[in-house]
């Protein structure tokens, strides 16, 4: 009654514009507020080392510097603490850089002391969490099924690489100009989809569309977001960032194309005692998921699935992408690559196997020297400390430190690698023919402190195993199928794009392809014909 009075009674415009106003004055002042005490949290110093890009208050001038050239910046690091620990001013405020030297020691601290998901939250997400990243099930049902079931997938894989190859690529009979990195993201999306959602889905249009976009769709839209303050990112989330609500719409289609599959399974698994489970990644998690003691549900299983097509489609693609640039650029390798390809091949007499690909090792270390010289990101190892530890060499850290370490910059040091700067594709095959140790030391999938692009520690990519193989299959299926060269020569290979820490290969070059004659095994060979 009185609120109403409010509005109707004679003094109704004057206490209504009080009102406004009043409301109006505290909205800003919760805002401004909020977003002061934001920069201030930002702005506090959670560890004692040198801070390289800030000049007294000069925040601003500090991320413009590191945004115009975050690689020199980290060169400049490299060069000064190699050795050491030291900070820059990010987008993510403070950002403790770690020499790698250190990577040991900080894996080997009890888990809950650092955290790679809280350091992703942070970094993708921000501190209102509209989309949830990281679950220990994805990386464990990736590491254990993913990884074991793979051999078993193999055949069924190469099916669809095939299919991939026709569909996605032009007829190509005589040199054609393609442009590369779309393509490779709907054969890797194809080819990733039968292993993750089996034939019935994974050429489905809608499941492409949103497992393929849903990463870059979060990119875009936590870039969007940042830019509101901490106190409007909820109101912003939904009202004012269409960006996020195209994610939302990604997780509901997922929810809409999946979840009636589960429970169909359930329902067949209940009834039917000789119903055979599917081996693809729905069933994994769906089997991983009821062994918990809170299990999911299935709406939620889906969002998690498709969280996993964000872990791993984008990365292969863009690997795949910079291996396809790095061939046609040097085309000395196709037929060193094709000549252990066809070896393989005759020896296998069919679709190779886990182990005929492990038997790839010029492939191998073509795919790592390829990754080692443009991998995703300057940085990697991404961690928030969340509880108090010191390190070996004294420095304290404190919980809110965002930690990183500059993992391109390992990969050219000439200390490291001879003749860094140099692409020498059997770089990695030589090295592992020097003893039956070394063997195992250089493989694309080694995880070293010399050796970081897919991390490091308890947390690095699970996913690498599959990534490996996936690649081979594809790479050796691409160069069996077609001659590659550079749609211009003189220009030479597709130069790299560098966004902050992120490094992508030029998404609009075109390579020139042409189809080659079928091979057939004749006698002892392997011949065209
Ligand atoms: C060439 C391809 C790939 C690259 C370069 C790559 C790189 C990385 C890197 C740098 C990390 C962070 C690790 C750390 O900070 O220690 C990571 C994490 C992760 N990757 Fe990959 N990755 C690739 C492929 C894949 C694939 C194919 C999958 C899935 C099948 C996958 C699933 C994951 C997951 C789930 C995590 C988070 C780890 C966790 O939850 O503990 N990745 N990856």
């Amino acid at each position: 009654m009185v609120f109403l009075e409010i509005f109707t009674g004679p003094r109704s415009f004057g206490t209504v514009a009080w009102i406004l106003i009043s409301l109006a004055a505290t909205i800003f002042v919760r805002f401004w507020s909020d977003n002061y005490l934001r920069a201030q949290k930002l702005k506090r110093q959670r560890i004692d080392v040198p801070i390289l890009n800030l000049k007294g208050n000069e925040y601003d001038a500090a991320l413009k510097a590191y945004v115009a050239d975050a690689k020199g910046l980290l060169q400049r690091g490299y060069k000064e603490f190699k050795h050491g620990i030291y900070q820059i001013w990010s987008l993510h405020g403070f950002t403790t850089i770690v020499s790698p030297d250190f990577l040991e020691e900080l894996s080997s601290l009890p888990p809950g002391t650092i955290d790679f998901y809280e350091g992703t939250r942070k970094r993708m997400v921000g501190d209102y969490e509209w989309v949830k990243l990281g679950d220990p099930l994805e990386a464990h049902t990736i590491l254990k099924d993913l990884t074991q079931n793979f051999g078993s997938l193999l055949s069924e894989v190469a099916d669809e690489i095939d299919h991939a190859l026709s569909t996605e690529l032009p007829e190509c009979k005589d040199w054609t100009p393609v442009t590369i990195q779309p393509r490779i993201l709907r054969i890797v999306s194809l080819m990733t989809g039968r292993v993750f959602v089996g034939p019935e889905l994974n050429r489905n249009e809608e499941w492409l569309h949103i497992s393929s976009n849903f990463m870059m769709d979060i990119y875009i839209a936590s870039n969007a977001l940042y830019k509101y303050s901490h106190f409007m990112r909820p109101f912003a989330a939904r009202f004012l960032v269409p960006e996020i609500r195209k994610v939302w719409r990604h997780q509901a289609t997922a929810k809409r194309l999946l979840v009636p599959i589960m429970e169909q399974r359930q329902r067949d698994a209940a009834s039917n005692p000789n119903f055979k489970k599917p081996n693809d990644m729905i069933q994994w998690l769906m089997d991983n998921n009821a062994k918990e003691k809170h299990p999911r549900s299935f709406a939620e299983l889906a969002k998690l699935h498709l969280l996993v097509c964000f872990s791993a489609l984008h990365t292969s693609t863009l690997a795949m992408t910079h291996f396809l640039y790095d061939l046609a650029a040097r085309p000395e390798y196709v037929e060193p690559l094709r000549e252990e390809q066809y070896a393989i091949q005759k020896a296998c007499k069919g679709i190779p196997s886990k182990f005929d690909y492990n038997k790839m090792i010029r492939m191998d270390s073509f795919m790592k020297e390829s990754q080692r010289l443009n991998p995703p990101s300057l940085m990697t190892y991404s961690r928030l400390v969340l509880t108090e530890f010191t390190l070996s060499n004294g420095v304290k850290f404190t919980p809110g430190t965002y930690i990183l370490t500059p993992a391109a910059l390992v990969s050219l040091d000439d200390d490291i690698w001879e003749s860094a700067n140099e692409f020498r594709g059997f770089r990695f095959a030589d090295l592992r023919s020097r003893s039956k140790d070394d063997m195992h030391k250089f493989q694309f999938t080694t995880i070293t402190p010399k050796a970081l692009h897919f991390g490091h520690g308890r947390q690095g990519c699970p996913g690498r195993f599959f990534a490996s193989y996936e690649l081979k299959a594809i790479f050796s299926r691409i160069i069996e199928t077609f001659d590659i060269k550079l749609l211009d020569e003189k220009a030479g290979r597709p130069t790299n794009k560098i966004f902050g820490a992120a490094i992508t290969p030029d998404e609009s070059a075109q390579l020139l392809l042409r189809r080659r004659r079928a091979v057939r095994e004749c006698g002892n060979e392997l011949r065209l014909v």
